[in-house]
């Protein structure tokens, strides 16, 4: 894993259980939210480098103060942007009022982002353009202030366009179709018929403005939450503070997306990734909790908190791509898996070079597969361990052949530089081959030429750019005999829908060697067949049931779509001979035991919409459409 940057999208929320003046004696600072919330996003960067935002919500200030504040950032370093123009806000508002440092009161009335909720996202854009318009925290607002709804979300839903249409049908006449703005409109008008019910509840036993005190109060975000989400169909972290302050953070049935919490007698706070929290608050990873797939975490007005189940539970289908490849891999948990995916991989990579280790290099493609590297050397050590022990019990007689297998080490080396710590993963489709194609670096007279095979292990192969534009042509100028490239994840057959952009068929280089396949066997037929069945089942009102397009890989193994794979990212003048090495999906999933979403390997979709979107992306690729399919 790189030591920090971009990736999907991150949330980060704190809550402050104590007033205000609490934490300025305590740590004497006004700052110390500001700083929690920094260190919880930095963390997390490696999850959006499209924009990031921050929004702060002041629970009691007086009518006519201002009690939210906001930031957004589509600027090349987004946190510094907003952080830093938050401390300038600081500075400048007590230039001349020095003595008021400390003072929560005039603080809080004078001052922005001295709130008590905080919440902070980083956007990786799966809907939308990246502009800072559809950078998150969106705001919904309303001169009530329990009308007054803020969003951020880590989400993809499958049924934007529906979701759309009954706001459409509710009489709404939304200014945009952004998928963040239609789920926050969503919870907005559920939000305002929760207001619209307490008030006609308690209106002729109080008066205005105690009214407003009592709705506040009384207002059921469990029955809010239940109303608006029962027709989403996605994956979703999502979180909303309203106004007056209560917030809540909801995850999907099938706990796809990530969400983790810490509570203890200061704060409440949630994040995308454990790790971020950790950094954060430095507390025991026991202490820090998964959100319930389902539930939402709630915090009312007061502070007080608890998770409260909204939706049935589906199948639990956590996005295993998290562990391959998105959250950082400091987390021990990730960290170990990685390791183990690796491992796994020893048995099919030990097949491919003919167990000849003497005559082998292991290597890695910087940066994710680091520690699955790590695991395949120690899978390698076990399997030599495993020969030794062998050869000692078969008795070997002579002391130099068995000084020989005694002393022999796997030769491991780092042939693979990166450049610049970015993701390229997540850059741009239009910039991705530049940048891919200069990004790495390779280091020379280490491979014997012609003699040695070299094995590179990388996390996933998804569209095989980075292989075929850069890597493979610098390998090949260290002149191996043969190159061997094992994926630590299965091949990436079907698309995300959940939050990944992963969205059109024709990217993935795993369906562009099924293409090849089909036409060399004259089996071709078969895309017309899966397009028929796909508009056809698209034009139904209920067109979820099946995946058309996993009949396109069935006809043939996986290792006739690897060798297709190695032929299609072998750049022209390659010398070396080239194959790949994919983890099966069983193994992935002894590998993560807990994250068995394995929708974009096997086309097994934790939620209906999923087979929708599946058929759309082969239905748009086989016209010719590069559009998304969500
Ligand atoms: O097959 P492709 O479509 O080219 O994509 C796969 C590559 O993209 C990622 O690298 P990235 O540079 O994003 O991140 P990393 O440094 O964190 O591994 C990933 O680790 C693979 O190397
Ligand atoms: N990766 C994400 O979670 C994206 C969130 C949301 N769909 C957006 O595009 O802004």
């Amino acid at each position: 894993m790189s030591d920090a940057i971009k990736h999907e999208c991150g949330i980060a929320l704190i809550r402050l259980r104590k007033p205000y003046q609490y934490y300025i004696d305590k740590y004497e600072t006004p700052m110390y939210a500001v700083h929690k919330l920094s260190v919880m996003m930095e963390k997390q960067v490696n999850r959006g480098q499209d924009g990031a935002g921050v929004a702060n919500i002041k629970i009691e200030v007086p009518p006519g103060k201002r009690y939210i504040s906001r930031y957004r950032s589509v600027e090349p370093q987004p946190l510094t942007d907003i952080f830093s123009k938050i401390h300038k806000k600081f500075r400048k508002g007590l230039k001349n009022h020095r003595d008021r440092a400390m003072d929560a009161k005039w603080l809080q009335e004078n001052l922005a982002f001295t709130g008590e909720v905080w919440l902070g996202h980083l956007r990786y854009g799966t809907h939308g353009t990246n502009e800072v318009e559809n950078c998150h925290p969106m705001l919904r607002q309303s001169n009530w202030r329990s009308r007054n709804l803020v969003m951020a979300g880590n989400f993809n839903m499958t049924n934007v366009d529906e979701l759309f249409g009954k706001l459409v049908s509710l009489g709404q006449h939304p200014k945009e179709k952004v998928d963040t703005v239609t789920v926050m409109e969503k919870i907005g008008h559920f939000l305002d018929e929760e207001n619209q019910r307490v008030f006609e509840r308690f209106k002729g036993v109080y008066e205005n403005p105690t009214l407003s005190d009592v709705i506040e109060d009384n207002i059921d975000l469990q029955r809010v939450l239940y109303r608006s989400c029962r027709d989403f169909d996605g994956g979703y972290a999502m979180c909303g503070l309203t106004g007056y302050g209560a917030s809540f953070v909801i995850r999907d049935p099938a706990g796809i997306r990530p969400a983790y919490y810490y509570a203890d007698d200061e704060v409440v706070v949630v994040a995308s990734e454990k790790q971020a929290i950790k950094a954060a608050f430095n507390v025991d990873y026991d202490q820090i909790l998964e959100i319930t797939p389902g539930s939402a975490l709630i915090v009312d007005k007061n502070g007080e908190y608890n998770e409260f189940p909204i939706l049935p539970k589906l199948e639990k289908r956590s996005c295993s791509f998290e562990r391959i490849y998105f959250s950082r891999g400091t987390d021990p948990n990730i960290y170990y898996e990685r390791k183990q995916l690796g491992k796994l991989l020893i048995p099919q990579i030990l097949k491919e070079i003919d167990y000849d280790l003497e005559n082998t290099i292991f290597s890695y493609i910087p940066n994710t597969a680091e520690t699955a590297f790590l695991g395949m050397i120690e899978g390698l050590e076990e399997y030599l361990a495993k020969k030794r022990k062998q050869a000692i019990m078969e008795g070997i007689l002579f002391e130099e052949d068995l000084e020989k297998v005694l002393s022999f080490r796997p030769r491991i080396e780092k042939l693979v530089t990166k450049d610049v710590k970015s993701r390229t993963f997540i850059t741009a489709d239009a910039l991705r081959d530049d940048m891919v194609s200069s990004v790495y670096d390779t280091t020379f007279e280490v491979v014997r030429k012609n003699v040695d095979t070299v094995v590179i292990i990388d996390d996933s192969i998804v569209r095989g750019t980075t292989l075929e534009k850069s890597i493979l042509t610098m390998l090949d100028r260290l002149k191996p005999k043969k190159i061997v490239v094992a994926s630590s994840a299965p091949q990436i057959r079907f698309p995300d829908c959940y939050g990944i952009d992963m969205s059109k068929m024709k990217d993935f280089v795993a369906f562009r060697a099924v293409l090849k396949l089909l036409e060399e066997r004259d089996l071709d037929y078969l895309l017309e067949d899966v397009y028929t069945k796909s508009v056809t089942s698209i034009a139904t009102k209920n067109p979820y049931h099946t995946n058309f397009v996993k009949a396109l890989y069935e006809p043939f193994t996986d290792e006739e779509i690897s060798q297709k794979i190695a032929e299609i990212i072998r750049p022209k003048d390659l010398n070396a001979e080239i194959s790949v090495v994919f983890q099966t999906v069983e193994n992935l999933h002894k590998a993560c035991p807990e994250h068995l979403g394995d929708w974009y390997f096997t086309g097994n979709y934790p939620t209906q919409g999923g087979n929708k979107v599946v058929n759309k992306a082969f239905s748009n690729s086989y016209e010719g459409k590069l559009e998304r399919a969500y």
